[in-house]
Protein backbone atom coordinates (compact mmCIF):
# COMPACT_ATOMS: atom_id res chain seq x y z
CA UNK A 1 0.00 0.00 0.00
CA UNK A 2 1.28 3.40 -0.76
CA UNK A 3 1.00 6.17 1.91
CA UNK A 4 -0.93 8.77 0.97
CA UNK A 5 1.11 12.03 1.37
CA UNK A 6 0.73 15.99 0.73
CA UNK A 7 2.37 16.22 -3.02
CA UNK A 8 6.19 17.07 -2.80
CA UNK A 9 7.34 20.13 -3.92
CA UNK A 10 10.18 22.94 -2.34
CA UNK A 11 10.12 23.42 1.68
CA UNK A 12 10.76 27.16 1.26
CA UNK A 13 11.63 28.93 4.31
CA UNK A 14 9.42 29.25 8.16
CA UNK A 15 7.63 32.42 7.42
CA UNK A 16 7.46 33.03 3.78
CA UNK A 17 7.42 29.45 2.09
CA UNK A 18 8.59 29.81 -1.05
CA UNK A 19 7.20 33.28 -1.62
CA UNK A 20 10.99 34.85 -2.80
CA UNK A 21 11.52 32.11 -5.41
CA UNK A 22 8.42 33.53 -7.46
CA UNK A 23 10.42 34.33 -10.96
CA UNK A 24 8.53 36.62 -13.04
CA UNK A 25 6.81 33.29 -15.26
CA UNK A 26 5.87 31.37 -12.18
CA UNK A 27 4.20 29.28 -14.28
CA UNK A 28 7.51 27.85 -15.98
CA UNK A 29 8.98 27.72 -12.33
CA UNK A 30 6.14 25.28 -11.09
CA UNK A 31 6.59 22.87 -14.24
CA UNK A 32 10.19 22.95 -13.27
CA UNK A 33 9.22 21.85 -10.04
CA UNK A 34 6.96 19.04 -11.39
CA UNK A 35 9.76 17.75 -13.72
CA UNK A 36 12.37 17.98 -10.35
CA UNK A 37 9.96 16.42 -8.46
CA UNK A 38 8.82 13.89 -10.52
CA UNK A 39 5.03 14.37 -10.06
CA UNK A 40 3.00 16.30 -11.89
CA UNK A 41 1.04 17.64 -8.78
CA UNK A 42 3.13 19.65 -6.13
CA UNK A 43 2.73 22.19 -3.54
CA UNK A 44 4.63 24.37 -1.85
CA UNK A 45 3.46 27.14 1.16
CA UNK A 46 3.38 31.05 0.38
CA UNK A 47 3.20 32.42 3.84
CA UNK A 48 0.77 30.41 5.38
CA UNK A 49 -1.19 29.43 2.21
CA UNK A 50 -0.98 26.16 1.07
CA UNK A 51 -0.67 26.27 -2.67
CA UNK A 52 -1.33 23.11 -4.89
CA UNK A 53 -0.06 23.52 -8.41
CA UNK A 54 -1.53 20.77 -11.07
CA UNK A 55 1.01 20.30 -13.94
CA UNK A 56 -0.63 17.77 -16.43
CA UNK A 57 -4.31 17.61 -18.35
CA UNK A 58 -4.72 14.37 -16.30
CA UNK A 59 -4.69 15.95 -13.17
CA UNK A 60 -6.54 19.15 -14.14
CA UNK A 61 -9.01 17.11 -15.39
CA UNK A 62 -9.99 14.71 -12.43
CA UNK A 63 -9.21 16.97 -10.26
CA UNK A 64 -11.07 20.22 -11.26
CA UNK A 65 -13.30 19.02 -13.71
CA UNK A 66 -14.34 15.88 -13.00
CA UNK A 67 -14.93 17.41 -8.81
CA UNK A 68 -15.92 20.66 -9.76
CA UNK A 69 -18.50 20.59 -6.77
CA UNK A 70 -15.43 20.13 -4.15
CA UNK A 71 -12.87 22.46 -6.28
CA UNK A 72 -14.63 25.47 -7.95
CA UNK A 73 -14.20 28.04 -4.65
CA UNK A 74 -11.98 30.66 -4.49
CA UNK A 75 -9.31 31.52 -1.79
CA UNK A 76 -10.31 33.93 0.19
CA UNK A 77 -9.04 37.60 -0.38
CA UNK A 78 -9.37 39.50 3.12
CA UNK A 79 -8.29 42.56 2.33
CA UNK A 80 -10.70 42.52 -1.36
CA UNK A 81 -13.12 40.06 -0.53
CA UNK A 82 -14.60 41.43 2.98
CA UNK A 83 -12.68 44.92 3.90
CA UNK A 84 -13.61 46.02 0.11
CA UNK A 85 -16.77 44.50 0.45
CA UNK A 86 -15.87 42.83 -3.52
CA UNK A 87 -16.76 39.06 -2.25
CA UNK A 88 -19.94 38.95 -4.34
CA UNK A 89 -18.40 39.98 -7.52
CA UNK A 90 -18.38 36.79 -10.28
CA UNK A 91 -14.78 36.42 -10.01
CA UNK A 92 -14.71 36.21 -6.33
CA UNK A 93 -18.02 34.79 -4.99
CA UNK A 94 -17.42 31.59 -3.00
CA UNK A 95 -18.54 28.76 -4.57
CA UNK A 96 -21.04 28.03 -1.18
CA UNK A 97 -23.22 31.16 -1.64
CA UNK A 98 -25.86 30.44 -3.53
CA UNK A 99 -25.44 33.32 -5.70
CA UNK A 100 -22.97 31.97 -7.22
CA UNK A 101 -25.23 29.16 -9.20
CA UNK A 102 -27.45 31.75 -10.34
CA UNK A 103 -24.67 34.25 -11.61
CA UNK A 104 -23.50 31.58 -13.59
CA UNK A 105 -27.27 30.78 -14.91
CA UNK A 106 -27.50 34.22 -15.59
CA UNK A 107 -24.34 34.53 -17.46
CA UNK A 108 -24.53 31.48 -19.38
CA UNK A 109 -28.00 32.57 -20.68
CA UNK A 110 -27.19 36.34 -21.08
CA UNK A 111 -24.04 35.19 -23.33
CA UNK A 112 -25.20 31.88 -24.66
CA UNK A 113 -24.58 31.21 -29.01
CA UNK A 114 -28.28 32.30 -29.01
CA UNK A 115 -28.02 35.37 -27.04
CA UNK A 116 -24.97 36.27 -29.09
CA UNK A 117 -27.15 35.86 -32.44
CA UNK A 118 -28.55 39.51 -31.57
CA UNK A 119 -25.75 40.79 -31.37
CA UNK A 120 -24.32 40.02 -34.61
CA UNK A 121 -25.14 43.60 -36.15
CA UNK A 122 -23.19 45.40 -33.35
CA UNK A 123 -20.18 43.13 -34.07
CA UNK A 124 -19.98 43.86 -37.37
CA UNK A 125 -20.32 47.33 -36.97
CA UNK A 126 -17.64 47.91 -34.41
CA UNK A 127 -15.67 45.53 -36.73
CA UNK A 128 -15.84 48.35 -39.24
CA UNK A 129 -15.13 50.87 -36.95
CA UNK A 130 -11.91 49.34 -35.44
CA UNK A 131 -11.17 48.75 -39.80
CA UNK A 132 -11.78 52.44 -40.09
CA UNK A 133 -9.06 53.60 -37.47
CA UNK A 134 -6.62 50.85 -38.27
CA UNK A 135 -6.18 52.65 -42.03
CA UNK A 136 -6.02 56.22 -40.21
CA UNK A 137 -3.86 55.19 -37.75
CA UNK A 138 -2.02 51.86 -37.98
CA UNK A 139 0.71 51.88 -35.23
CA UNK A 140 -1.38 52.44 -32.40
CA UNK A 141 -3.08 48.91 -32.82
CA UNK A 142 -3.46 48.50 -29.59
CA UNK A 143 -5.57 51.51 -28.76
CA UNK A 144 -7.78 49.88 -31.31
CA UNK A 145 -7.75 47.01 -30.10
CA UNK A 146 -8.39 47.96 -26.69
CA UNK A 147 -11.32 50.50 -27.75
CA UNK A 148 -13.04 47.57 -29.76
CA UNK A 149 -12.84 45.24 -27.05
CA UNK A 150 -14.20 48.16 -24.64
CA UNK A 151 -17.07 49.27 -27.51
CA UNK A 152 -18.38 45.72 -27.49
CA UNK A 153 -18.88 44.74 -24.17
CA UNK A 154 -20.07 48.24 -23.44
CA UNK A 155 -22.98 47.64 -25.83
CA UNK A 156 -24.06 44.31 -24.67
CA UNK A 157 -23.65 44.65 -20.96
CA UNK A 158 -25.15 48.42 -20.77
CA UNK A 159 -26.33 48.98 -24.68
CA UNK A 160 -23.93 52.46 -24.24
CA UNK A 161 -21.99 53.42 -26.72
CA UNK A 162 -18.88 54.72 -26.42
CA UNK A 163 -17.76 58.59 -26.88
CA UNK A 164 -15.13 59.25 -29.24
CA UNK A 165 -11.94 59.76 -26.96
CA UNK A 166 -11.76 59.22 -23.00
CA UNK A 167 -15.39 58.04 -22.10
CA UNK A 168 -16.55 58.21 -18.53
CA UNK A 169 -17.39 55.12 -18.57
CA UNK A 170 -14.57 53.12 -19.45
CA UNK A 171 -12.49 55.79 -16.74
CA UNK A 172 -14.89 54.29 -14.36
CA UNK A 173 -14.32 50.39 -14.66
CA UNK A 174 -10.80 51.28 -15.38
CA UNK A 175 -10.48 53.06 -12.16
CA UNK A 176 -12.37 49.98 -10.42
CA UNK A 177 -9.89 47.97 -12.24
CA UNK A 178 -7.02 49.56 -10.91
CA UNK A 179 -8.10 49.48 -7.27
CA UNK A 180 -8.90 45.89 -7.44
CA UNK A 181 -5.56 45.22 -8.54
CA UNK A 182 -4.13 46.79 -5.41
CA UNK A 183 -6.00 45.34 -2.81
CA UNK A 184 -5.82 41.82 -4.70
CA UNK A 185 -1.51 42.01 -4.68
CA UNK A 186 -0.17 38.98 -3.68
CA UNK A 187 1.71 39.63 -0.03
CA UNK A 188 1.02 42.87 0.19
CA UNK A 189 -1.83 42.42 2.65
CA UNK A 190 -1.32 41.55 6.34
CA UNK A 191 -4.87 40.31 7.18
CA UNK A 192 -4.54 37.68 4.34
CA UNK A 193 -2.65 36.08 5.57
CA UNK A 194 -3.46 36.85 9.20
CA UNK A 195 -7.17 37.61 9.11
CA UNK A 196 -7.45 37.72 12.93
CA UNK A 197 -5.96 41.03 12.55
CA UNK A 198 -9.01 42.62 10.74
CA UNK A 199 -10.49 43.41 14.60
CA UNK A 200 -8.01 45.92 15.34
CA UNK A 201 -10.15 49.08 15.41
CA UNK A 202 -9.12 51.52 12.72
CA UNK A 203 -7.79 54.03 14.35
CA UNK A 204 -5.00 51.97 15.40
CA UNK A 205 -2.07 53.09 13.99
CA UNK A 206 -1.11 49.91 12.41
CA UNK A 207 -4.44 49.25 11.31
CA UNK A 208 -3.59 51.42 7.66
CA UNK A 209 -5.12 48.43 5.88
CA UNK A 210 -8.28 48.90 7.47
CA UNK A 211 -8.90 52.60 6.63
CA UNK A 212 -7.25 51.82 2.95
CA UNK A 213 -10.04 48.90 2.45
CA UNK A 214 -12.86 51.15 3.82
CA UNK A 215 -11.69 54.27 1.39
CA UNK A 216 -11.84 51.51 -1.60
CA UNK A 217 -14.97 50.05 -0.46
CA UNK A 218 -16.96 53.20 -0.81
CA UNK A 219 -15.11 53.98 -3.91
CA UNK A 220 -15.51 50.58 -5.84
CA UNK A 221 -19.39 50.40 -4.33
CA UNK A 222 -20.05 53.80 -5.83
CA UNK A 223 -18.03 53.38 -9.32
CA UNK A 224 -20.01 50.04 -10.02
CA UNK A 225 -23.64 51.74 -9.65
CA UNK A 226 -22.27 54.55 -12.48
CA UNK A 227 -23.35 52.23 -15.34
CA UNK A 228 -26.12 49.99 -13.78
CA UNK A 229 -28.04 53.32 -12.85
CA UNK A 230 -27.37 54.64 -16.13
CA UNK A 231 -29.30 51.58 -17.93
CA UNK A 232 -32.09 52.15 -15.31
CA UNK A 233 -32.54 55.79 -16.45
CA UNK A 234 -32.64 54.36 -20.17
CA UNK A 235 -35.17 52.13 -19.48
CA UNK A 236 -38.01 54.69 -18.46
CA UNK A 237 -37.55 56.37 -21.70
CA UNK A 238 -39.85 54.55 -24.80
CA UNK A 239 -36.88 53.37 -26.64
CA UNK A 240 -33.76 52.14 -25.31
CA UNK A 241 -31.26 49.46 -26.58
CA UNK A 242 -32.24 45.69 -25.48
CA UNK A 243 -28.86 44.73 -23.80
CA UNK A 244 -27.51 42.00 -20.97
CA UNK A 245 -28.97 44.11 -18.48
CA UNK A 246 -32.16 45.14 -19.91
CA UNK A 247 -33.01 41.88 -20.45
CA UNK A 248 -32.88 40.41 -17.48
CA UNK A 249 -34.45 43.44 -15.53
CA UNK A 250 -37.16 43.54 -17.43
CA UNK A 251 -38.21 40.15 -16.01
CA UNK A 252 -37.88 40.73 -12.77
CA UNK A 253 -37.17 43.63 -10.94
CA UNK A 254 -37.47 42.95 -6.91
CA UNK A 255 -34.17 43.88 -4.97
CA UNK A 256 -32.17 40.53 -4.81
CA UNK A 257 -32.66 40.00 -8.72
CA UNK A 258 -31.46 43.39 -9.09
CA UNK A 259 -28.87 43.06 -7.72
CA UNK A 260 -28.17 39.81 -9.09
CA UNK A 261 -27.85 41.65 -12.54
CA UNK A 262 -25.80 44.22 -11.55
CA UNK A 263 -22.84 42.42 -10.19
CA UNK A 264 -23.39 40.02 -13.74
CA UNK A 265 -23.05 42.86 -16.05
CA UNK A 266 -20.35 43.95 -13.44
CA UNK A 267 -18.36 40.85 -13.87
CA UNK A 268 -18.25 41.34 -18.01
CA UNK A 269 -15.97 44.19 -18.57
CA UNK A 270 -13.67 43.46 -16.49
CA UNK A 271 -13.96 39.64 -17.97
CA UNK A 272 -13.56 40.78 -21.65
CA UNK A 273 -11.96 43.73 -21.89
CA UNK A 274 -8.28 42.92 -21.17
CA UNK A 275 -8.33 39.40 -22.36
CA UNK A 276 -10.03 39.98 -25.70
CA UNK A 277 -7.08 42.45 -25.96
CA UNK A 278 -4.14 40.35 -25.15
CA UNK A 279 -5.37 37.61 -27.82
CA UNK A 280 -5.64 40.12 -30.77
CA UNK A 281 -2.60 41.95 -29.89
CA UNK A 282 -0.76 38.21 -29.81
CA UNK A 283 -2.39 37.47 -32.87
CA UNK A 284 -0.95 40.91 -34.99
CA UNK A 285 2.30 40.56 -33.59
CA UNK A 286 1.99 36.61 -34.87
CA UNK A 287 1.26 37.57 -38.01
CA UNK A 288 4.33 39.79 -38.14
CA UNK A 289 6.87 36.76 -37.64
CA UNK A 290 5.14 34.10 -39.51
CA UNK A 291 4.07 35.61 -43.27
CA UNK A 292 3.46 32.39 -44.55
CA UNK A 293 0.79 31.34 -41.61
CA UNK A 294 -0.70 35.18 -42.68
CA UNK A 295 -0.52 34.41 -46.52
CA UNK A 296 -2.33 31.22 -46.16
CA UNK A 297 -4.92 32.56 -43.76
CA UNK A 298 -5.47 35.46 -46.43
CA UNK A 299 -6.01 32.53 -49.00
CA UNK A 300 -8.46 30.97 -47.78
CA UNK A 301 -10.81 34.25 -46.83
CA UNK A 302 -10.09 35.60 -50.61
CA UNK A 303 -11.01 31.95 -51.86
CA UNK A 304 -14.12 31.64 -49.64
CA UNK A 305 -15.42 35.07 -50.06
CA UNK A 306 -13.40 36.74 -53.56
CA UNK A 307 -11.30 39.64 -53.94
CA UNK A 308 -11.65 42.77 -51.77
CA UNK A 309 -14.56 41.22 -50.13
CA UNK A 310 -14.74 40.14 -46.26
CA UNK A 311 -16.61 37.55 -44.04
CA UNK A 312 -19.56 37.79 -41.79
CA UNK A 313 -19.97 37.06 -38.61
CA UNK A 314 -21.98 33.72 -39.62
CA UNK A 315 -18.67 32.81 -42.52
CA UNK A 316 -16.42 32.77 -39.50
CA UNK A 317 -16.88 29.43 -38.62
CA UNK A 318 -17.07 27.79 -42.37
CA UNK A 319 -13.18 28.78 -42.18
CA UNK A 320 -11.25 26.28 -41.16
CA UNK A 321 -7.54 27.84 -41.28
CA UNK A 322 -8.72 30.89 -39.53
CA UNK A 323 -9.82 28.96 -36.62
CA UNK A 324 -7.10 26.35 -36.54
CA UNK A 325 -4.75 29.85 -36.43
CA UNK A 326 -7.39 30.96 -33.36
CA UNK A 327 -6.27 28.09 -31.27
CA UNK A 328 -2.79 27.87 -32.03
CA UNK A 329 -2.91 31.64 -30.78
CA UNK A 330 -4.48 30.51 -27.59
CA UNK A 331 -2.29 27.81 -27.12
CA UNK A 332 0.90 29.67 -27.84
CA UNK A 333 0.11 32.57 -25.93
CA UNK A 334 -2.09 31.62 -23.63
CA UNK A 335 -3.70 35.01 -21.81
CA UNK A 336 -4.37 33.33 -18.71
CA UNK A 337 -1.17 31.35 -17.77
CA UNK A 338 -2.91 29.78 -14.60
CA UNK A 339 -6.23 30.55 -14.99
CA UNK A 340 -7.26 31.88 -11.60
CA UNK A 341 -7.01 30.10 -8.24
CA UNK A 342 -9.63 27.59 -6.48
CA UNK A 343 -9.75 26.28 -3.52
CA UNK A 344 -10.71 23.27 -1.90
CA UNK A 345 -13.96 22.72 0.54
CA UNK A 346 -13.05 19.49 1.81
CA UNK A 347 -10.30 17.07 2.51
CA UNK A 348 -9.36 15.36 -0.86
CA UNK A 349 -7.83 12.11 -1.33
CA UNK A 350 -6.41 11.66 -5.58
CA UNK A 351 -3.91 9.25 -6.50
CA UNK A 352 -1.60 8.82 -3.76
CA UNK A 353 -2.16 12.75 -2.54
CA UNK A 354 -3.60 14.08 0.53
CA UNK A 355 -5.32 17.41 -0.84
CA UNK A 356 -6.03 19.37 2.33
CA UNK A 357 -9.27 21.18 2.60
CA UNK A 358 -8.79 25.15 2.38
CA UNK A 359 -5.25 24.09 -0.32
CA UNK A 360 -5.19 27.05 -2.71
CA UNK A 361 -5.62 24.84 -6.19
CA UNK A 362 -3.42 26.38 -9.05
CA UNK A 363 -4.11 24.48 -12.62
CA UNK A 364 -0.79 25.31 -14.58
CA UNK A 365 -2.28 25.81 -18.40
CA UNK A 366 1.03 26.91 -19.53
CA UNK A 367 2.54 23.43 -18.80
CA UNK A 368 -0.48 21.61 -20.47
CA UNK A 369 -0.62 24.14 -23.57
CA UNK A 370 3.08 23.58 -24.00
CA UNK A 371 3.45 19.68 -23.03
CA UNK A 372 5.60 18.47 -26.11
CA UNK A 373 4.29 14.85 -25.73
CA UNK A 374 1.09 16.67 -26.21
CA UNK A 375 1.36 19.46 -28.46
CA UNK A 376 4.55 17.93 -30.50
CA UNK A 377 7.25 21.11 -31.13
CA UNK A 378 5.30 23.15 -28.62
CA UNK A 379 7.13 26.36 -29.03
CA UNK A 380 6.44 26.78 -32.83
CA UNK A 381 4.21 28.50 -33.67
CA UNK A 382 1.52 25.91 -36.19
CA UNK A 383 -1.74 26.23 -36.68
CA UNK A 384 -1.46 24.00 -39.10
CA UNK A 385 -1.94 21.08 -35.73
CA UNK A 386 -5.35 22.13 -35.84
CA UNK A 387 -6.68 22.22 -39.51
CA UNK A 388 -8.41 18.19 -38.94
CA UNK A 389 -10.41 19.21 -36.26
CA UNK A 390 -10.37 22.95 -36.41
CA UNK A 391 -14.01 23.81 -36.41
CA UNK A 392 -15.94 25.76 -33.83
CA UNK A 393 -18.67 23.87 -32.13
CA UNK A 394 -17.42 20.74 -33.33
CA UNK A 395 -15.15 18.36 -31.43
CA UNK A 396 -15.35 20.87 -28.54
CA UNK A 397 -14.23 19.00 -25.18
CA UNK A 398 -16.65 20.33 -22.12
CA UNK A 399 -15.74 20.19 -18.85
CA UNK A 400 -17.24 17.56 -16.78
CA UNK A 401 -16.64 14.86 -19.49
CA UNK A 402 -17.66 11.11 -18.80
CA UNK A 403 -14.63 9.52 -16.52
CA UNK A 404 -13.82 7.64 -19.96
CA UNK A 405 -13.33 10.62 -21.92
CA UNK A 406 -10.20 10.94 -24.08
CA UNK A 407 -8.72 13.94 -22.20
CA UNK A 408 -8.36 12.19 -19.25
CA UNK A 409 -6.23 9.23 -20.69
CA UNK A 410 -2.94 10.66 -21.05
CA UNK A 411 -0.12 12.04 -18.71
CA UNK A 412 3.14 12.34 -19.71
CA UNK A 413 4.29 11.41 -15.86
CA UNK A 414 2.70 7.68 -16.32
CA UNK A 415 3.04 5.18 -19.43
CA UNK A 416 0.25 6.29 -21.36
CA UNK A 417 -0.07 5.10 -24.67
CA UNK A 418 -3.07 6.36 -25.70
CA UNK A 419 -2.46 9.53 -26.46
CA UNK A 420 -4.91 12.27 -28.29
CA UNK A 421 -2.64 14.42 -29.89
CA UNK A 422 -3.64 18.48 -29.95
CA UNK A 423 -6.46 18.37 -28.01
CA UNK A 424 -8.59 21.60 -28.31
CA UNK A 425 -6.88 24.05 -26.15
CA UNK A 426 -10.16 25.79 -25.73
CA UNK A 427 -10.47 23.06 -23.04
CA UNK A 428 -7.54 24.35 -20.89
CA UNK A 429 -7.47 27.99 -21.68
CA UNK A 430 -10.67 29.26 -20.45
CA UNK A 431 -10.84 27.59 -17.36
CA UNK A 432 -11.83 24.97 -15.02
CA UNK A 433 -14.74 23.67 -13.61
CA UNK A 434 -17.64 25.69 -12.33
CA UNK A 435 -15.49 28.46 -12.84
CA UNK A 436 -15.07 28.10 -16.70
CA UNK A 437 -14.83 31.25 -18.16
CA UNK A 438 -18.77 32.06 -19.34
CA UNK A 439 -17.70 34.33 -21.73
CA UNK A 440 -15.70 31.85 -24.27
CA UNK A 441 -18.17 32.03 -26.81
CA UNK A 442 -18.61 35.05 -27.27
CA UNK A 443 -14.61 35.57 -26.94
CA UNK A 444 -14.74 33.17 -29.67
CA UNK A 445 -16.62 35.02 -32.21
CA UNK A 446 -15.55 38.37 -31.60
CA UNK A 447 -11.94 37.99 -31.89
CA UNK A 448 -12.34 35.82 -35.01
CA UNK A 449 -14.05 38.37 -36.40
CA UNK A 450 -11.37 41.14 -35.92
CA UNK A 451 -9.29 38.90 -36.64
CA UNK A 452 -10.37 38.05 -40.05
CA UNK A 453 -10.91 42.04 -40.85
CA UNK A 454 -7.12 42.24 -40.06
CA UNK A 455 -6.46 39.38 -42.46
CA UNK A 456 -8.81 40.79 -45.21
CA UNK A 457 -8.00 44.44 -44.92
CA UNK A 458 -4.15 44.34 -43.88
CA UNK A 459 -1.01 43.26 -44.53
CA UNK A 460 1.12 42.99 -41.49
CA UNK A 461 5.25 42.69 -41.41
CA UNK A 462 8.41 43.54 -39.60
CA UNK A 463 9.75 46.37 -40.41
CA UNK A 464 12.44 46.47 -43.30
CA UNK A 465 16.29 45.44 -42.05
CA UNK A 466 14.89 44.23 -38.71
CA UNK A 467 16.83 41.09 -38.25
CA UNK A 468 16.90 38.54 -36.52
CA UNK A 469 13.35 38.34 -35.93
CA UNK A 470 12.36 39.97 -32.55
CA UNK A 471 11.61 37.00 -29.65
CA UNK A 472 8.08 36.49 -28.14
CA UNK A 473 8.42 37.66 -24.42
CA UNK A 474 5.34 37.70 -22.34
CA UNK A 475 4.50 39.68 -19.41
CA UNK A 476 3.71 37.94 -16.33
CA UNK A 477 0.44 39.17 -14.31
CA UNK A 478 -3.77 37.63 -14.15
CA UNK A 479 -3.69 38.36 -18.36
CA UNK A 480 -0.41 37.63 -19.65
CA UNK A 481 0.65 39.79 -22.59
CA UNK A 482 3.24 39.57 -25.84
CA UNK A 483 5.61 42.40 -24.74
CA UNK A 484 5.36 44.71 -28.23
CA UNK A 485 7.76 44.97 -30.57
CA UNK A 486 7.44 47.76 -33.80
CA UNK A 487 5.40 45.79 -36.89
CA UNK A 488 4.34 47.67 -40.38
CA UNK A 489 0.11 47.49 -40.94
CA UNK A 490 0.02 48.06 -44.60
CA UNK A 491 -3.79 48.55 -45.67
CA UNK A 492 -4.44 46.43 -48.85
CA UNK A 493 -6.26 48.03 -51.18
C1 LIG B 1 -9.58 35.25 -24.96
C2 LIG B 1 -10.53 35.62 -24.15
C3 LIG B 1 -10.76 35.08 -22.77
C4 LIG B 1 -10.01 34.18 -22.03
C5 LIG B 1 -8.72 33.47 -22.44
C6 LIG B 1 -10.67 34.02 -20.76
C7 LIG B 1 -10.23 33.19 -19.75
C8 LIG B 1 -10.82 33.07 -18.52
C9 LIG B 1 -10.28 32.29 -17.43
C10 LIG B 1 -9.00 31.47 -17.48
C11 LIG B 1 -11.12 32.42 -16.37
C12 LIG B 1 -10.95 31.80 -14.98
C13 LIG B 1 -11.49 30.41 -14.94
C14 LIG B 1 -11.13 29.67 -13.67
O1 LIG B 1 -11.12 30.25 -12.59
O2 LIG B 1 -10.85 28.45 -13.74
C15 LIG B 1 -12.20 33.30 -16.79
C16 LIG B 1 -13.25 33.68 -15.99
C17 LIG B 1 -14.23 34.57 -16.37
N1 LIG B 1 -14.38 35.14 -17.62
FE1 LIG B 1 -13.17 34.89 -19.20
N2 LIG B 1 -11.80 34.79 -20.74
C18 LIG B 1 -11.89 35.46 -21.94
C19 LIG B 1 -12.90 36.32 -22.34
C20 LIG B 1 -14.00 36.63 -21.59
C21 LIG B 1 -15.13 37.42 -22.05
C22 LIG B 1 -15.27 37.99 -23.48
C23 LIG B 1 -15.99 37.55 -21.00
C24 LIG B 1 -17.32 38.27 -20.91
C25 LIG B 1 -18.09 38.52 -21.90
C26 LIG B 1 -15.41 36.82 -19.88
C27 LIG B 1 -15.99 36.72 -18.63
C28 LIG B 1 -15.48 35.97 -17.58
C29 LIG B 1 -16.09 35.91 -16.25
C30 LIG B 1 -17.33 36.68 -15.79
C31 LIG B 1 -15.30 35.02 -15.49
C32 LIG B 1 -15.50 34.64 -14.01
C33 LIG B 1 -16.10 33.26 -13.86
C34 LIG B 1 -16.21 32.81 -12.40
O3 LIG B 1 -15.36 33.13 -11.56
O4 LIG B 1 -17.17 32.07 -12.09
N3 LIG B 1 -14.22 36.27 -20.27
N4 LIG B 1 -12.01 33.67 -18.10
Amino acid sequence: DKWIRVPPGPKGTFFTGIKDQLTQSPWKLYAQWAEHYQSPIISFWIYNRRIIVLNDQKSVRDILDKRAPLYSDRPKSWMYHELCGRGKSVFNISSLDKRHGKYRRLLQHGLSGRAIREYHDLLDNEANVFVESMIQEPDTFQHHLRRNAAAVIMKIAYGYTLTENDDPFIRVAEESAKISGWALAPGRWIVDYYPIVRFIPSWFPFAQFKRQGDKWRKQLESLSDVPHNWVKKQMEQPSYMECFTTHFLRRNADAEAEDIVKWAAGGLYAGASDTTVSALTSFILLMALHPDVQETAQREITDFCGTGKYPSVTDLQSLHYLNALFKEVLRYAPVSNIALPHRVIQDDVYQSHFIPKDSTVIANTWAILHDPALYPEPFEFKPSRFVDNALIGQHQPRHGDSEDSKHSKYSKYSDNSDIELNPDPRAYCFGYGRRTCPGMQLAEISILLIMSRVLSKFKVSLPVGVDPAPHIEFTSGITSHVKPFDVDIIHRQ
